[in-house]
């Protein structure tokens, strides 16, 4: 693997998983007696881009967190108050532990049945050149936007509008660059989108789908495990 295309991932893992609502931190639930945290490194890690981890677990957990993927080339930090804090502070480790990286993956806990020909697709965008680089699904709903009470104000052209996983991959200096700017997003291409910085998309793919509820959990459960 060739310092070039080889990828430092952060995986965001100190959700509280509220909206799957299992009573544990989400990244520690099991899938097939296999913590969503352990599928998701063991995923990258299997894509064969990626050199080393980044974790931030749960300040309560990381030590239980180290335990989980002892043996792996996996560093684990605390994660922070929310998904840009925590991904924050895996960028800062992986920037001192690895100063000579030039490709950053981030990628979600809870998107631990990610193929790897998606992984591949995004390290592959930014060694070509590209800043930032997310994954990305059509939308096959119709969308409306909608006022405070739920009234419909209108229905955007679902032709270009598209759902965004992860990983994404990022130029390292452009990763700094947005998570100095002070200001936070439901994703990081969102941060690098505030600096003006374009954002390319390679396809994503279904098994890509984040673990938020009880029924993505029963889906990865009985469908995506068995890809493994
Ligand atoms: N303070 C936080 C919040 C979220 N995440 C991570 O960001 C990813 C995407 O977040 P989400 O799926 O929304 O997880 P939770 O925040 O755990 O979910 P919920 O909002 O239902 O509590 C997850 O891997 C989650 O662990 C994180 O590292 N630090
Ligand atoms: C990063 C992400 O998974 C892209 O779809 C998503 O934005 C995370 O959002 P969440 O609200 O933290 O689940």
């Amino acid at each position: 693997m060739t310092q070039l295309n080889s990828a430092v991932a952060l995986v965001p893992a100190a959700g509280r998983g509220e909206r799957l609502g299992y009573g544990m931190p989400k990244a520690l639930v099991p899938v097939r007696g296999v913590p969503l945290l352990v599928h998701a490194v063991r995923g990258l890690l299997d894509a064969g881009r990626v050199r080393h981890v980044v974790v931030a677990a749960p300040p309560d957990d990381v030590d239980a967190v180290s335990a989980l993927v002892g043996g792996l080339p996996v560093d684990v930090v605390p994660g922070g108050a929310d998904r840009t804090a925590s991904v924050g502070a895996a960028l800062r480790h992986a920037v001192a532990a690895f100063p000579d990286v030039r490709i950053v993956l981030v990628h979600d806990a809870a998107r631990a049945f990610t193929p790897p020909e998606v992984v591949g697709r995004v390290v592959d965008a930014v060694a070509a050149g590209s800043e930032a680089v997310v994954p990305v699904l059509p939308v096959t709903d119709t969308v409306k936007r909608v006022d405070a009470d739920g009234v419909v104000l209108d229905t955007p052209d679902r032709a270009a509008l598209r759902v965004v996983q992860t990983p994404q991959g990022f130029a390292v200096d452009t990763l700094v660059r947005a998570h100095g700017s002070g200001v936070s997003a439901t994703d990081d291409a969102g941060l690098v989108e505030k600096l003006g910085v374009p954002v390319a998309t390679v396809a994503g793919h279904p098994s890509a789908m984040k673990v938020t509820t009880p029924h993505d959990l029963a889906v990865a459960e009985k469908v995506l495990v068995e890809g493994l």
